[in-house]
């Protein structure tokens, strides 16, 4: 079945050129228009429908995106390359940082989008504003291998922590991870579909307390249990 998988993935990744920027197939829902920015970066919503996706991860896309039409949830949508505001949110906080140099600037990608679609990371976000939690849809691809036939468990915590960052995300204030504590239960197979469910247990001050389970499609397996500290930066500080 993973043999199957990752050559499927693979022919699927040649056809497409297996390059960034080559445009995706068209889904019934259209993509945020793409922007080119004077570095030539193409910015694309990552998170809707791709070729890549298994009927499990479509079908529960689809439920989700029901749930968005009367408001109570919303599909975040997320780009592969930087994003103007965020950076902007970020950029008062690390004065002293080096800036990345122009040249390099269009390499620059989210760590969780810097796969060709299908090979790492695939997964939609999913937040409901006034429950304070969030449902991520997440497909490990072949990419991610860490024992085989199983997903990397730094694989796993980076989406954990993408997950519970974006349960705690304030709008237009910065956060960043102080502390992702995880319980690795049971193996995630590799090219298969787990559901993360994240909420906001406590805010205090300027600490968001969030948790989170890593399930199975059907519910029957928790594979890991999370919590997770996210502290809103402070403006007095301006740099680390
Ligand atoms: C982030 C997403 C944004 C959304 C955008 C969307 C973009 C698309 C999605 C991308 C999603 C990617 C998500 C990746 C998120 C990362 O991976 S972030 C990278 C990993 N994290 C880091 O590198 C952080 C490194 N650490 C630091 O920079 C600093 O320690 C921190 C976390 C900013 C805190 O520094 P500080 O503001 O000086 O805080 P400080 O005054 O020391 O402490 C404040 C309070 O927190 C407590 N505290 C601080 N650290 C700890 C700790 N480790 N344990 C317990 N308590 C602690 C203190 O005791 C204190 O408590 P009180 O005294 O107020 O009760």
């Amino acid at each position: 079945m993973l043999r199957s998988c990752t050559a499927g993935l693979r022919s699927l990744w040649a056809l497409r050129g297996g390059r960034e920027g080559v445009p995706r197939p068209s889904t019934d829902l259209q993509p945020a228009p793409r922007l080119f920015s004077a570095e030539k970066v193409i910015h694309t919503d990552c998170a809707l429908p791709n070729p890549s996706w298994s009927k499990d991860l479509k079908l529960l896309f689809d439920q989700f995106m029901k749930k968005c039409e009367d408001g109570s949830w919303e599909r975040l949508p997320s780009y592969r390359h930087r994003c103007a505001q965020i950076s902007e949110d970020f950029k008062n906080y690390f004065l002293e940082q080096k800036p990345v140099k122009e040249g390099r600037l269009s390499q620059v990608r989210l760590f969780t989008r810097g796969f060709e679609d299908g090979l790492g990371f695939e997964y939609v976000i999913f937040k409901n504003n006034d429950e304070k939690r969030t449902v991520c849809l997440f497909q490990g691809g072949p990419y991610l291998q860490g024992v085989p036939g199983f997903v990397h468990g730094g694989a796993i915590a980076a989406i954990i922590d993408t997950a519970l960052a974006l349960c705690a995300a304030v709008p237009g204030k910065a956060i960043m991870t102080a502390n992702l504590n995880i319980n690795f239960k049971r193996p995630v197979p590799l090219c298969s579909v787990v559901v993360i469910n994240s909420q906001l247990d406590k805010l205090e001050g300027r600490k968001l307390f969030v948790s989170c389970n890593v399930q199975s499609v059907d519910e029957k397996t928790v594979y890991s249990e999370a919590t997770g500290l996210f502290i809103k930066l402070d403006p007095e500080k301006k740099s680390f």
